[in-house]
């Protein structure tokens, strides 16, 4: 078995988070790995994070790259400059498949990102990502871009390239409008899109983790990026179809979905 590994935020409420990122690596028969970043609790009109000391995650670090093989790596909640500085400096000396997940809004809004945190991720961790997983509010923060359209995501995904990531997948997700999820692929020069049906109502925070976790998993198994990535979707996929409302006002997604999808 594979040795994957999420560098992201816990969420209490285990919709996204490296709960999300645990589940899926588990469903994928992948062994899961996990580097703390911060603590986040959503409550009914905030969130609320907590940062771990910069010490606490350099010793999971130390713990996780000392001594286990590792085939795959994603970023998601780094949380502060300090923690993203130390995922770069580990990343940097290894030779392994990342996927950045440049979490910076989530369902329930926007969160605080200081000038300096952005330049640094666009200067110095997606030049070291295999492939970044933006939705479309934050392709937005990383491209500059306004993004209303497909032509306008595919000229995104381009300026996002230019950063130094080599493939982009911008999620279209519900924010587009419209009856399909489109997300724009961009490997190389070659632009792809992969649709689904728009599930309404959808249990669908954890999502973004969800897919850039299946991704993840997908590539420590070997899988070419257009493969994994096409399989992340449809994984996604039956994760918001058997999505979970675990509280009246919570609805997450649930990576056991895609075992219901085939046994069926
Ligand atoms: N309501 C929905 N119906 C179908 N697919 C969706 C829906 N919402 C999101 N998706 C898909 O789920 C994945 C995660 O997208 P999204 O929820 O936009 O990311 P994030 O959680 O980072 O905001 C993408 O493949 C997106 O197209
Ligand atoms: C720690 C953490 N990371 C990431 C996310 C984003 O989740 P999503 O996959 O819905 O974008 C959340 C959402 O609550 C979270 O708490």
């Amino acid at each position: 078995m594979e040795n994957v590994l999420t560098i992201a935020g816990s969420d209490s409420l285990a919709g996204g988070g490296i709960q999300a990122d645990l589940k899926t690596f588990e469903e994928l028969h992948t062994f899961g790995l996990s580097v703390l970043t911060s603590v986040v609790s959503v409550l009914p009109d905030e969130l609320k994070a907590f940062q771990l000391p910069a010490e606490v995650m350099a010793t999971q670090l130390t713990s996780v790259f000392d001594q286990v093989p590792i085939k795959a790596v994603k970023t998601g909640l780094l949380g502060n400059l300090t923690a993203l500085t130390l995922a770069v400096k580990c990343l940097r000396s290894s030779q392994i498949s990342v996927v950045v997940d440049p979490v910076m809004v989530f369902k329930e809004g926007p969160l605080q990102v200081t000038p300096e945190y952005l330049t640094a991720l666009k200067e110095t961790l997606l030049p070291l990502a295999t492939i970044t997983t933006p939705n479309l509010l934050e392709a937005q923060q990383l491209s500059g871009l306004t993004i209303t359209n497909r032509e306008q995501m595919v000229a995104a995904a381009r300026q996002i390239q230019a950063l130094g990531c080599p493939n982009v997948v911008i999620k279209g997700g519900s924010r587009l409008g419209g009856s399909v999820a489109p997300d724009c692929l961009l490997i190389g020069d070659d632009v792809t899109w992969l649709e689904a049906p728009i599930i309404l109502n959808a249990a669908s925070d954890g999502a973004g983790c969800t897919f850039s976790a299946a991704i993840t998993a997908q590539l420590a198994k070997g899988q070419e990026l257009l493969e994994a990535v096409t399989f992340a979707k449809k994984f996604v996929h039956a994760a918001i179809t058997h999505g979970v409302a675990i509280s009246h006002d919570y609805g997450s997604v649930w990576p056991g979905g895609w075992h219901q999808v085939v046994t069926k």
